[in-house]
């Protein structure tokens, strides 16, 4: 595996790995290079891509993920690039909607898993691997609980702050989706839109990562959810739901009627910004993928 390049972050979840994946990947004559600060991993996978690697791993959390495949845009070596994941961060939501739970999974994918190219979604200049948050999210992400985490990817910033709030009148917001369909314009708590993940009672729902379309998730009118309750996500998500409108949209911009900005989390990483545009770029990303990987899911 001459042509494989391990990009890791040693600050990744809270556990030392690093000697486990060099071990991983001197046995399989890969080199490893690791992450000295934020935003190196954008770096080293357009170097790596650029040095001819077919096969990039992102040995890290989401973070990392989003990093190394920014790298490969750079690049510009979508068609030419390989993403592998070694799950190794706090929440590794996207790994796990590709069928990697864990590393020994992960050894195996790399080594015979299956190649899919998936859809890769776009905030203005930058991708957005697994989801963007939009909302109310601004300072949650330092209290945040690992476990929550864990279990809910960045959706667990948003869960945070509602618990940590008393009262909150919402954003006025509008969604402008480019088929209409999904056209919105009220008080929101946040916009959540998956391009990895869809959002669900069980929090953990892969989304088709082939449809060329985001999942979309409006959360308005929570006066009268219990913000405290263990089953938040379970009222926030249900189906029945009157406090949420679900659509899909290949693209859509989301604008707050206030002047200020809002806090948007991609892929867990927090910009601010009055007005942001998404858009799906079908069958973008080729990835090595797991068992549990599902290309239609229900
Ligand atoms: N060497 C480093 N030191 C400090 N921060 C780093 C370093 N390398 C990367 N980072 C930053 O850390 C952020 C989070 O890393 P990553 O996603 O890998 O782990 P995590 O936070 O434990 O997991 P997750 O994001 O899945 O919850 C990355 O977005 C990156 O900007």
């Amino acid at each position: 595996m001459t042509d494989t390049r391990v990009i890791g972050n040693p600050q990744s979840g809270s556990e030392d790995h690093t000697d486990r994946i060099e071990q991983i990947a001197d046995d399989r004559n890969a080199t490893v290079e690791w992450t000295e600060a934020a935003g190196d991993a954008i770096t080293l996978a357009a170097d790596a891509a650029a040095a001819g690697a077919s096969t990039i791993v992102a040995a890290g959390g989401d973070g990392t993920v989003n990093e190394v495949v920014r790298g490969i845009d750079r690049a510009d070596a979508f068609d030419d690039v390989t993403l592998a994941i070694f799950p190794l961060g706090t929440g590794n939501n996207f790994a796990t909607q590709l069928g990697i739970p864990d590393l020994e999974t992960a050894i195996t994918v790399l080594e015979s898993g299956e190649r899919r190219r998936i859809d890769l979604g776009w905030a203005t200049d930058r991708p957005v691997v697994n989801s963007c948050v939009a909302g109310l999210t601004a300072n949650a992400s330092d209290e945040t609980d690992p476990e929550l985490k864990r279990r809910f990817g960045e959706v667990a910033y948003l869960i945070t702050t509602l618990r940590e709030l008393s009262a909150f009148d919402g954003l006025r917001l509008t969604i402008d989706a480019s088929d209409a369909t999904g056209d919105w314009t009220g008080e929101a708590l946040g916009v959540l839109v998956g391009n990895g993940r869809r959002f669900t009672t069980d929090g953990d729902a892969q989304a088709d990562m082939e449809d060329a379309l985001f999942d979309v998730v409006v959360i308005k009118d929570v006066a009268a959810l219990d913000l405290v309750s263990d089953s938040i996500t379970e009222r926030l998500f249900d189906r029945e739901s009157d406090h949420i409108v679900r659509s899909q949209a290949p693209s859509l911009t989301i604008t707050n009627h206030d002047p200020e900005t809002i806090a948007f989390s991609l892929d867990g990483e927090f910009v601010r910004e009055r007005e942001l545009t998404l858009e799906v770029r079908p069958a973008t990303l080729r990835v090595a993928v797991g068992e549990g990987y599902e290309p239609t899911p229900e």
